[in-house]
């Protein structure tokens, strides 16, 4: 009986659900109107939810439950009660290999496509293994830390003496079960950042000296900026971005990590900033780009569905415009670190191409930095050295 009340739960989240707003921030609001939910009702009603948007659009035209109960058999690999009461045989199989698990809903449902996971796959970076990110859908990405330098073995004492389960990835960087609760395990914020494991791995292009002048012009609350300064305490660092009060997030995060010598300008990049910034050269600008975010819709599978297409083609004229509006503040034989969090060839590689063409730049390198197989969001990196 469970299993159905449950089946009813999911049936209601996803009739009020209004599509473009981010699934979490709406099954938040809707745990606060029923609080007759307790915590497990809430869990797993989550878990539903999710799994379903991780299906894409496969089978899209069977009924929701039939859905649901192939989104449970392919995103749990241990058996659990709900998919026991809609299909006990799925139920005892959760532990098989994914590529197993596809080939047994096949013989039920022939016209499973595993491709239609994915709905853009034409606009996919040539370097993206398609089987593999497609089966990656269906798996939650873990939530990582980067470590600030020089507190990684307080840290650590801390993990050893908790009861959570985590993996030491490298010095800096710790993999968590998405869902712990890292603020009751470590309050201490100022010595560590939630920040997923491709973006870290984006800071070794950074590279700055001492200092250096640096801008980061689309720094949001700072993920990046933090990282280039725990790299270069010494740099001279402005931030911008086109959001105020994402802005005071940054602010409010660089105080918790003890950053205080820095500039913040509200620019909107689409325009020329000239009368701003006309005083300004940079020995490394960090561009990470708005972007369609598809690298890390593991996260967020409801952005499949809320997804179209003629969204690309506007991210990537907006990158460019933007590209183009930095650019001048570029002192000559000083990188350009572009950056997306797309698996999107026009956001991509092709947007680089595009740049180097137009502007007086080369590529220095440049990286599509694969996370989907590893649990963690794909990133696109490239390092271009103004001529
Ligand atoms: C991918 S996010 C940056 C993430 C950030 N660097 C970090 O690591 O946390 C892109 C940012 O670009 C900003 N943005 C979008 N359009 C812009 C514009 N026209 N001018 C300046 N910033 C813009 C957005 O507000 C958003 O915060």
């Amino acid at each position: 009986m469970k299993a159905i009340h449950q089946l009813s739960t999911f049936q209601n989240i996803l009739s009020q659900y209004p599509q473009e707003e981010p699934l979490n921030r709406f099954l938040a609001v809707y745990y606060k109107q029923n609080k007759q939910m307790g915590s497990r009702d809430r869990k797993i009603a989550s878990r539903l939810v999710y799994n379903y948007f991780r299906l894409g659009n496969i089978l899209s035209d069977l009924p929701k439950e039939d859905r649901l109960t192939i989104a449970e058999f392919l995103c749990n690999s241990i058996p659990n009660s709900f998919l026991a009461h809609f299909n006990s045989e799925w139920n005892a199989k959760t532990e098989l290999p994914l590529k197993e698990k596809v080939e047994i809903i096949k013989t039920e449902y022939p016209g499973f496509n595993l491709a239609d996971v994915f709905p853009f796959h034409q606009h996919l970076s040539p370097e993206v293994d398609q089987e593999e990110f497609y089966l990656s859908s269906f798996i939650q990405p873990d939530l990582f830390i980067r470590i600030k330098k020089g507190e990684e073995k307080q840290i650590q004492k801390v993990l050893a003496s908790a009861d959570v389960n985590y993996t030491l990835i490298d010095q800096q960087t710790i993999a968590f079960l998405n869902g712990t609760k890292l603020e009751e395990i470590l309050p201490d914020k100022g010595n560590y950042e939630i920040q997923d494991l491709s973006s870290q791995k984006v800071g070794e292009y950074f590279m700055p000296d001492k200092w250096d002048k640096w801008w980061d012009c689309c720094a949001a609350s700072g993920g990046k900026s933090l990282m280039l300064h725990d790299q270069q305490p010494d740099i001279k660092l402005l931030v911008s971005d086109n959001r105020e009060s994402i802005l005071e997030n940054l602010q409010h995060r660089f105080a918790l990590a003890g950053i205080r010598g820095y500039q913040r300008k509200v620019l909107d990049l689409t325009q020329n900033n000239n009368q701003v910034l006309h005083d300004y050269a940079f020995d490394g600008i960090i561009l990470d780009a708005p972007c369609s975010g598809s690298g890390t819709w593991g996260r967020t599978p409801e952005m499949i569905a809320q997804f179209a297409e003629y969204k690309i083609k506007f991210y990537s004229e907006l990158q460019f415009k933007i590209a183009a509006n930095v650019i001048p503040y570029l002192k000559v034989g000083k990188p350009l670190i572009y950056i997306t969090c797309s698996v999107f060839k026009e956001e991509n590689e092709e947007k680089v191409a595009k740049l180097c063409k137009e502007f007086d730049l080369e590529i220095e390198s440049e990286k599509l930095i694969k996370g989907y197989h590893i649990k963690a969001d794909t990133l696109f990196v490239a390092r271009l050295i103004k001529k």
